[in-house]
């Protein structure tokens, strides 16, 4: 017994021993990490006493894994509005804004006694709408005359006046857009126009109608210049699935635009449209940079469209920038922006007559789709009301 007695005695103790031990190690291990976790914020993120002092951003930052779960999904189209509803929708948008010029030339044309006053009166309303001084004179000597030997008889003044506009706004001038290359090539626009005159706009609505027609088309941010154009077009072609080739910010003009005409043959595209930067610091820089995009643009296809975009709120200004950029490019084509912010639509008139070139394109509105062609006979009973 005493011998069985000392053995239970013996494992007890040592035991007791091995359990000392253990709990010893585990507190000397307790103490070792627990400094370590005091000292680093970023891997206590548990710590309750730490969590009021985490900055702002730690705060957003368990947002940020959900925002990149959502990135790979693939963007939703946007279905641009079709021709035939976007072409209603703008005709009364183009009357709302131009209408004022049209009736007030009614109002005076109908008058009982046509004399020299009112005559006055109808071409300083021309003037004021920025029809241009050789055009005003021009439409108030044919109304005269026609009004004087047809007065009272079977035409009215409305269909007198509705006539002399359209033949001024000239119909007979051809405004299809150049938008087919040959040999199989794409057709290449090239939009130039001063900085803020709604260029970068235009070449994204112009896009959305070929997407809409069902054209390939492709963008090229040649803007360079300004870091928030080329996000401005990669926004617009993205939301219709148009691919758009950029460069990075100040990078040469002329290889974006070159890339992008490449991607054009390559890939088979209908149609190559290009942004450029519209810096008019002084004449001869930009015929540099112009003529630089142009030559590099035709080693591959021909240019067979440079639209010329100005703002129509401008009147005088945008007269003076319409005749540098005709001086240093070869414009084929006038797009009149802002049209739905300006009364004074004379200026269709004004620009043709200055450059010689058709007005082809109208914009009316900041809306993706709010770009319409340009029609004279729409536009005078527009004017007209
Ligand atoms: N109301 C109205 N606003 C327009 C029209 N076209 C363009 N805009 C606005 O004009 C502003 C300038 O347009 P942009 O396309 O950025 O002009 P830009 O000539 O490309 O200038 P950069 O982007 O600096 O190259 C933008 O706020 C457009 O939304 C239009 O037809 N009507």
């Amino acid at each position: 017994m005493d011998f069985l007695g000392d053995w239970l005695l013996l494992i007890i103790a040592i035991l007791l021993v091995g359990v000392a031990v253990v709990v010893g190690l585990v507190g000397s291990r307790r103490r070792k990490t627990a400094p370590q976790r005091g000292t680093t914020d970023v891997i206590a993120p548990t710590e309750p006493t730490e969590a009021p002092e985490a900055p702002p951003e730690a705060v957003a930052a368990p947002e940020a894994p959900v925002e990149v779960e959502e990135a790979p999904a693939p963007p939703v189209l946007e279905k641009p509005e079709g021709t035939a509803s976007r072409l209603v929708r703008l005709r009364q948008r183009l009357s709302r804004s131009q209408s004022g010029l049209g009736k007030g030339l009614l109002a005076l044309l109908s008058r009982d006694r046509l004399d020299e006053d009112t005559w006055e009166d109808i071409e300083d309303t021309l003037l004021t709408a920025d029809v241009g001084v050789a055009p005003t004179q021009e439409l108030v000597e044919k109304l005269r005359t026609r009004l004087r030997v047809e007065g009272g008889g079977s035409a009215s003044p409305r269909e007198v006046l509705r006539e002399e506009l359209v033949s001024l706004v000239d119909p007979a001038m051809d405004r299809r857009l150049g938008i087919s290359g040959d040999d199989g090539k794409p057709g290449v626009v090239l939009v130039v126009g001063v900085n803020g005159a709604g260029k970068t706009t235009t070449v994204g609505k112009i896009g959305r109608i070929l997407v809409a027609e069902d054209r390939r088309a492709v963008l090229g941010a040649a803007d360079t210049f300004r870091a928030a154009a080329v996000e401005q077009l990669a926004t617009w072609g993205e939301r219709v699935g148009v691919p758009v080739i950029r460069g990075p910010e100040g990078s040469d003009p002329a290889s974006v635009a070159f890339e992008a005409v490449k991607q054009g043959v390559d890939g088979s595209y209908d149609v190559v449209l290009v942004d450029t930067a519209g810096r008019l610091q002084n004449k001869a820089g930009l015929m540099d940079e112009l003529g630089k995009v142009k030559r590099v643009i035709e080693k591959q296809a021909p240019v067979t469209e440079v639209l010329l975009v100005l703002d129509a709120t401008t009147g005088q200004n945008g007269m003076i920038q319409a005749r540098v950029f005709s001086e240093v490019v070869d414009v084929t084509g006038i797009v009149l922006t802002k049209l739905d912010g300006s009364a004074k639509g004379g200026i269709v008139v004004a620009v043709q007559r200055e450059l010689g070139v058709p007005v082809k394109l109208v914009g009316l509105g900041e809306g993706p789709d709010d770009l319409a062609p340009f029609d004279p006979e729409a536009f005078v009973d527009a004017l007209l009301g």
